[in-house]
């Protein structure tokens, strides 16, 4: 449908062309065919014409030649008669054996063509030899008879074509007076066997209608074959002077609609033969080629008017066809424009081809702006990404079914669903269709519609809807509450009658329907009837719903219970109803309990975390929800807020699939007048947050390339160690470590291989130790261990030498065989006397003996508590290496 991709507006340039395309291509058709039908019919047949006029000359210019031969052997024979009687001397030239032989030598070299008689003036004609002396026919009605006893005529004349009997062949006499008469004999005659002649020249005659004639100088008939009687001897100049017009030139063509011979139509070619002033005539009806060009071009011609008709009907109906898809389209064109969808089409790139008006306008979009407009409305940040979904559901032909935010340009927000659907040419996905349509309005509408059943159903009020026979098709929950009806028991059969006093149903019908029907809506006090009997003052609004026509649909009533006891109890129900919405959306764990460590509500996250709801708790005690153990730890906190504390605790439960860590905090539930009424508890989770915090302080007290302790952790963890090693007066012991010929490993392998080495050296310094004994990084190549619960100093002597010889021990790093050593330095203390300062400078002190003491030993002292000073211990060798 080209239309549907045509822009809007009027029709284009090319459309106008597509329009006149076909009938533009006809004309052109035809043109050809007919130019060509005209070659053929007209200008071809011309050249047909010609070229047979051509070929008929040349076989009269050749039939002429042949004929002249003839006549001039018959004229030679004629002179050399009479130059042979005038030269010899004799009286009777009939039987002189000479002439007689000569004659019949000119009649062989002839190839017997003629025959040579003698004639006398009266036309008496003798043969040679002629014994007997008699004439054997006498010439009559020649031409040149009567010029034979003429003395002084001695030119050659020729006569008319004759027949001495009807067998016998048809001659042409040619006559000469001699010039010495003799015996009698005054002429000589060449009679040309005509027979022969013309079946000599009919050699050259073409179908079955040719002829071939010669006429005198005068324009007399001297032959024709095929013979006509009665034509030969006609004058037909005399008859036609046409024809002696058209024979006037010494050659040439000519055509005749009705020959002198037969009345036919001929085309005649002729030549003059000058010497006998004979025409020589060739003529042949209408040749073949011309006769099936004739019948060719009738074929031509009938077959294109054919073709001609047949086309000009096909365009015809093809023109009339494109019209009615044109106005199909149009039409189409301006149902889609009317519809209130959206409508668009995108080829197989996603490009949008065709959108209709409402498509253009629900986006603020422009026509030239069709092809990728709505990616303007959107988001700058997102246009790649609906972009690339949008061209790949294009070439997926996958339906896309969708709601979207679009921001046009004048600053308005729209919420349109779009829906499209793969459009399949021959089986290949060409791309989507689709229908855009805006339900902001719709959208906004079930949001509000939303919002009212939410208002309906938390109201107090009681709302209801009724036919116009008081036939209930709507209670809202506070109203089914108030008659006791469960909330989703049906309405069926339930009339507004039975809640309305018999007195009150006369005013409704009489006063307060009319009053609504007539304006709309009705407004003033009422009641109604409880199931328990009682009567319910109530406010009460009656709204009129009418459908399209205007007739009265249903009638909807809000009915506002005035009884101070509900006004109250309402008060109450949205204080508890906003408790509750910010009890339920807090993250965080609520219960409260009465005096009797009883639940009165919990919320939904206290619920979810025992995996319970608070309906099947209400009334219960603590403990059964919380278990025995978790209960005791949690006793005091709530005893302390029945008395009127606040108190916080941190209870773990590892009960779980993950440790859970809660921050609980227990405050009273005081009433205004200040009695306390129970206990609220608030638990908050801390478990990410601890685990967070015990992260920190671990890496705050970690050397993060050996992992022990690092100098803070040690100092947090020994101040612990010495507070039970106090408590109990434990033996212990700190040893300070420094490692020897440390610097030049780095110096020769590089920092990454001391590193490395650093992590081997703490291995082997936690291996060499007790699980409870503390081992820590200083900085460094320093290190430092604190022993507790020793039995004695040796305890501490013993663990420096594993130590010494330990690190002594080759390290293999990467292949590379590193030896190093250390050198020791401890102090041991009883738990009473430890202080870690003086332990520390004791140590260390030690440590500079132990270097100044050659290294890879150690040296130690022991903390008297009661002089203060030291008392040195065994000094122990290096170990051996
Ligand atoms: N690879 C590495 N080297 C460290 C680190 N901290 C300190 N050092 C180096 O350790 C060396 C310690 O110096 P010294 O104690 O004088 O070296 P030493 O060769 O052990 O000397 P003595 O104790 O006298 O035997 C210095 O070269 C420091 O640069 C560390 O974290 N990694």
């Amino acid at each position: 449908m080209p239309n549907l991709l045509a822009p809007h507006g009027k029709a284009t340039l090319r459309e106008r062309l597509l329009d006149l395309g076909p009938i533009a291509a006809l004309g052109l058709v035809l043109a050809m065919l007919w130019a060509f039908v005209s070659w053929f019919a007209w200008t071809y047949r011309d050249e047909l014409r010609r070229e047979h006029e051509r070929d008929l000359s040349s076989l009269a210019n050749a039939a002429a030649s042949q004929t002249e031969e003839v006549l001039r052997d018959a004229e030679i024979s004629l002179r050399t008669v009479d130059l042979w009687l005038r030269t010899r001397d004799t009286a009777h030239p009939l039987n002189d054996a000479s002439l007689v032989q000569m004659v019949e030598t000119l009649h062989t070299s002839t190839r017997t063509m003629i025959e040579i008689v003698l004639a006398d003036p009266a036309g008496w004609l003798y043969r040679i030899p002629s014994p007997s002396g008699q004439a054997f026919h006498q010439l009559k009605g020649q031409p040149f008879v009567a010029n034979l006893a003429q003395p002084d005529t001695n030119g050659f004349q020729l006569g008319r074509a004759f027949r001495f009997s009807p067998d016998s062949p048809l001659r042409l006499p040619m006559a000469m007076r001699l010039g010495t008469p003799r015996g009698g004999i005054s002429t000589v005659i060449v009679l040309v066997n005509l027979d022969r002649l013309q079946q000599l020249q009919s050699l050259y005659l073409r179908g079955t209608e040719g002829s071939v004639a010669m006429f005198s100088r005068e324009g007399e008939v001297l032959s024709r074959a095929p013979e006509l009687p009665g034509f030969v001897g006609q004058q037909v100049y005399e008859t036609r002077p046409d024809l002696r017009r058209a024979l006037m030139p010494q050659s040439g063509v000519f055509h005749v609609q009705d020959s002198p011979a037969d009345g036919q139509p001929r085309t005649a070619a002729f030549e003059t033969i000058t010497d006998f002033g004979v025409k020589m005539i060739l003529a042949e009806g209408e040749s073949k080629a011309l006769g099936q060009h004739r019948t060719q071009r009738l074929v031509v011609l009938a077959l294109a008017a054919i073709l001609s008709m047949a086309a000009m009907l096909t365009t015809m109906v093809l023109v009339r066809q494109h019209r009615t898809l044109r106005e199909r389209d149009a039409e189409l064109l301006a149902t889609s424009d009317a519809s209130p969808l959206g409508l668009f089409r995108a080829d197989a790139s996603g490009k949008l081809l065709w959108a209709n008006e409402t498509y253009l306008r629900l986006h603020g979009l422009a026509a030239d702006e069709v092809a990728w407009g709505w990616l303007l409305l959107m988001p700058e940040g997102g246009r790649a990404n609906a972009k690339a979904r949008w061209q790949a559901a294009c070439a997926e032909g996958k339906p896309i079914d969708m709601v979207r935010n679009i921001s046009r340009r004048d600053g308005t927000e729209l919420l349109v669903a779009l829906r499209t659907a793969p459009l399949r040419i021959n089986g290949k996905i060409a791309g989507q269709a689709g229908t855009v349509s805006d339900i902001t309005a719709q959208a906004a509408h079930e949001r509000a519609q939303r919002m009212l059943h939410a208002i309906f159903d938390m109201t107090p009020d009681y709302i209801g809807q009724m036919k116009l026979n008081g036939d209930l098709f709507y209670l809202n929950p506070a109203a089914r509450r108030r008659i006791g009806l469960a909330p989703d028991a049906s309405l069926a059969g339930m009339n507004y009658t039975r809640f309305t006093a018999h007195e009150r149903q006369e005013v409704f019908r009489q006063e307060i329907l009319p009053a609504a029907i007539a304006q709309g809506h009705w407004t003033g006090r009422t009641s109604l009837y409880a199931p328990d009997g009682t009567e319910v003052p109530v406010d009460s609004t009656a709204l009129v719903h009418r459908n399209d026509r205007g007739d009265v649909e249903a009638i909807s009533m809000v009915l506002r219970d005035l009884t101070s006891e509900t006004l109250a109890q309402r008060e109450r129900l949205r204080s508890e109803a906003i408790l509750r919405a910010v009890a339920q959306t807090a993250p965080v764990l609520i219960a409260v309990l009465d005096t009797e460590q009883r639940y009165i509500y919990f919320n939904q996250s206290y619920g979810q975390h025992f995996g319970t709801t608070i309906e099947a708790w209400r009334g219960r005690h603590i403990r059964e929800l919380i278990g025995e153990e978790q209960y005791e730890l949690s006793r005091p906190a709530i005893e302390a807020a029945l008395r009127g504390q606040h108190k916080d605790l941190e209870k773990a439960y590892s009960d779980r699939p993950e440790l859970m860590i809660l921050d609980v905090r227990y405050s009273p539930l005081r009433l205004d007048d200040g009695e306390i009424a129970g206990a609220i508890c608030i638990a908050r989770d801390v478990t990410a947050a601890r685990a967070e915090e015990a992260r920190l302080r671990h890496a705050s007290q970690t050397d993060a390339l050996t992992q022990l302790l690092n100098r803070a952790g040690f100092a947090l963890a020994a101040d612990e160690k010495l507070a039970i090693a106090r408590q109990h007066n434990h033996l212990m012991a700190l040893l300070y470590l420094d490692l020897d010929r440390f610097k030049p490993i780095n110096d020769q392998y590089g920092h990454p291989m001391g590193d490395a080495l650093l992590r081997a050296v703490a291995g082997r310094i936690r291996h060499a130790l007790r699980p409870n004994d503390l081992a820590a990084r200083l900085g460094g190549d320093e290190f430092a261990v604190l022993l507790t619960m020793l039995h004695g100093p040796e305890d501490a002597e013993m663990v420096a030498t594993k130590l010494v010889q330990a690190i002594a021990s080759p390290f293999m790093i990467e292949q590379h065989d590193l030896h190093i050593g250390c050198s020791v330095g401890f102090c041991v203390a009883w738990g009473g006397q430890a202080d870690l300062e003086r332990m520390v400078a004791e140590a260390d002190a030690k440590l500079y003996e132990a270097k100044r003491g050659g290294r890879g030993t150690w040296r130690g002292s022991q903390l008297d508590g009661t002089s203060g000073k030291d008392a040195p211990l065994n000094e122990t060798p290096a170990a051996p290496a």
